[in-house]
Formats: C-alpha cells, sequence, structure tokens
C-alpha cells in the first residue's frame, strides 16, 4: 500500500481519482487549492510533514488557456512555480511526483503524432507555463512522471463536452472550428493509467497519453451531439473565424507508444470513452 497525496483535488482530474480511490488498495489524501496551494511553499511543506507521502499527484493547474494571456503572472505562478515547489518538496521528503502536462506545448506544425522527445514551441501563456513546469521538474528530481495528455473531459468540473452540452439547450446552431485536430481523453482513463503506473515505480520519466483516434473539435462535438440525441446544427469553421486570446496547436495528437510499452497498456478509442462520460453525465 502506498501513501498518495493528490494535490487541485476539486479539479476535474482530482475528482475521477477521488472515485477511483475508493476501491484502491492505496492510502489518499486529496487537498484542494485552499488546503494546499501550490504557490505557498510553506504550506507545502507543512503539508510533507504531517506524514510521509510514496506519491504525490499534481492535479493542480491554471486552465483557462484564454484567461492565461491576462493572467499571465497567475498561469506562471500556479502552473510552473507551483509545480517547482512541488517538486522540491518531493526531493527533500523523497517522494516522487506525478505531474500531468499538455498537448500545448507543442506549435501544431508537425504532420504525424508527436513523440516524447519532439521539439516543444508552445504558441500561449499556458502552454508556456506548462512548458516551465516539466523543465523545473526534470532540473530538481530524479523520480517523476510527467504526462503530457490532451483535451481532457470527464462528468466532473468545465470542460468541452459540458459546454457543447450546455450551449446546445439555447441554440439551434453552433459554429466550431475543423482545423485544429488533437485526441479527446476521457480524464476517468487518464486517473486510471496514473493509478497502473504507482505499483511499477520505474521508467521514470516523461510520457504521453490520449484516448486512441484522431478528432477536430467539430468532429468532437458531433459525436458528442449524436450520443445525446440532441438536435443541432453543427457548421465547421476555421479557427481564423473564431478568433480567441490564445493561439492553439493545429495538430496536436500525442503518440503514445513509449506508454503502451511500458505499462502494458490498452488504450480505449475516443468516441468509446466518450460513450461512458456520457453515459456517467445522465
Ligand atoms: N483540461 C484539459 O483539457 C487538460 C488538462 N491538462 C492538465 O491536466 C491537469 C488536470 O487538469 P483538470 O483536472 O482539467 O484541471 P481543472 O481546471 O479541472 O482543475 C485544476 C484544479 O487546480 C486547482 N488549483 C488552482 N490553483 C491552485 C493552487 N494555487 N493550488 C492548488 N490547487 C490549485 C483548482 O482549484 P480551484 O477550483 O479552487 O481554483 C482546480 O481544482 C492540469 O495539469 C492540466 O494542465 C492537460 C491537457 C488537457
Ligand atoms: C465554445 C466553442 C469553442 N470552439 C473552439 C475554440 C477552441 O479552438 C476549441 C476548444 O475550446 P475550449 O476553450 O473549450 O478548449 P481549450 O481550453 O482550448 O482546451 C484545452 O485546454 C487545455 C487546458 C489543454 O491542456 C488542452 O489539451 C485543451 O484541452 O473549440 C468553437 O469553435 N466553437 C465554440 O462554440
Amino acid at each position: 500500500m502506498k501513501h498518495i497525496l493528490v494535490t487541485g483535488a476539486n479539479g476535474q482530474l482530482g475528482q475521477c481519482l477521488k472515485v477511483l480511490a475508493q476501491s484502491s488498495e492505496h492510502s489518499f489524501t486529496f487537498l484542494n487549492s485552499k488546503e494546499l496551494d501550490v504557490t505557498n511553499p510553506n504550506q507545502i511543506t507543512s503539508v510533507f510533514k504531517t506524514q510521509s507521502y510514496d506519491f504525490c499527484i499534481n492535479c493542480a493547474a491554471y486552465t483557462a488557456v484564454d484567461k492565461a494571456e491576462s493572467e499571465v503572472n497567475q498561469a506562471q505562478s500556479i502552473n510552473a512555480q507551483g509545480a517547482k515547489n512541488l517538486a522540491e518538496a518531493c526531493k527533500t521528503f523523497n517522494t516522487v511526483l506525478i505531474h500531468i502536462s499538455t498537448d500545448f506545448v507543442f506549435d501544431g506544425t508537425k504532420h504525424i503524432s508527436y513523440i516524447e522527445t519532439d521539439a516543444t514551441n508552445p504558441l500561449s501563456v499556458y502552454g508556456q507555463t506548462k512548458l516551465e513546469a516539466e523543465q523545473y521538474i526534470q532540473e530538481i528530481l530524479e523520480r517523476y512522471y510527467i504526462i503530457r495528455t490532451s483535451w481532457l473531459y470527464s462528468e466532473f468540473g468545465k470542460n468541452f463536452v459540458k459546454r457543447m452540452l450546455h450551449l446546445a439547450r439555447n441554440r439551434d446552431e453552433l459554429n466550431i472550428v475543423d482545423n485544429q485536430i488533437g485526441t479527446p481523453t476521457y480524464a476517468m482513463d487518464l486517473a486510471k493509467v496514473i493509478l497502473k503506473m504507482i505499483p511499477t515505480e520505474v521508467y521514470y520519466g516523461l510520457y504521453h497519453f490520449s484516448n486512441q483516434g484522431v478528432a477536430s473539435w467539430y468532429d468532437f462535438a458531433k459525436v458528442i451531439f449524436e450520443l445525446t440525441q440532441t438536435t443541432i446544427k453543427v457548421n465547421p469553421i476555421p479557427a481564423s473565424s473564431y478568433p480567441t486570446p490564445a493561439e492553439r496547436p493545429h495538430f496536436s495528437v500525442l503518440n503514445k507508444a513509449k506508454i503502451v510499452q511500458n505499462f502494458n497498456l490498452e488504450i480505449p478509442y475516443w468516441q468509446e470513452s466518450l460513450k461512458k462520460c456520457i453515459k456517467a453525465l445522465f
């Protein structure tokens, strides 16, 4: 049995981990942003002093991609400095850090799936602060897992699936970007993989994980409405017709070969996992 600390426990990934913790052999401590503010090194130290943790899963993040363009300091402080603070505590207290990163560290100019060693070049403040976090962790720690994932959704928190269903209540028509290509990922699938990595305690390093398959946001929206039998007209539009403060990569499909091989995974296709999430929502 391992002792596991989870930060940012009220976010969507944190809540998925809470569900899985109920049937896990491990002992979990879930702390929300008030109980453990990752920007506060003193608070982190006092939490790590209360008991010895084998693992810390960092689910704390600033994830408002567009807002981050104007709240640079806050995004930097939570995403980059917060991860650095946790990495330092993990080093002092001999804890393995499991940190979640993003496909938005890439600029999207590649045409085949991104592997872990591909060059990064974030287009947004959010992506830049998440990349800084990766760099701090790699500098400070030897025993860490960084998992880059993409387009997370779940029955919990704020995400694209819930936003589409909410918008469809008052609209007959939606325009959705069809030239940003990635892979939607069910946060519950990511949570399961994280827990599968825990007993292994080997193969530390940087990994990519998403569901299988490829989609545009338009494809994603269409399937959300099909599965929920929502009648709405969905129009494909280029990103240039949907201006946003943050630029997003045109292509950010992640290659999962490394995580599949090292942890012997079978990854579900995104449409299959979306069905499970929709079932949990209704
Ligand atoms: N959502 C997505 O599409 C993707 C997310 N990721 C990454 O996955 C991880 C999990 O994301 P997700 O669950 O969706 O994120 P959420 O936005 O759902 O949750 C983030 C959590 O972090 C908490 N938090 C914010 N500031 C602090 C702080 N200073 N100290 C402690 N906790 C804080 C928030 O708490 P509060 O609500 O109280 O502010 C919130 O509960 C993140 O690292 C994210 O970057 C990667 C790819 C895609
Ligand atoms: C609401 C809406 C969005 N869009 C577009 C805008 C954008 O290009 C795309 C997705 O928009 P969102 O703002 O919902 O998603 P976004 O916040 O960009 O999602 C990202 O979040 C961060 C945290 C990550 O790490 C990424 O992997 C990714 O999941 O959909 C439309 O085209 N029409 C719409 O009506």
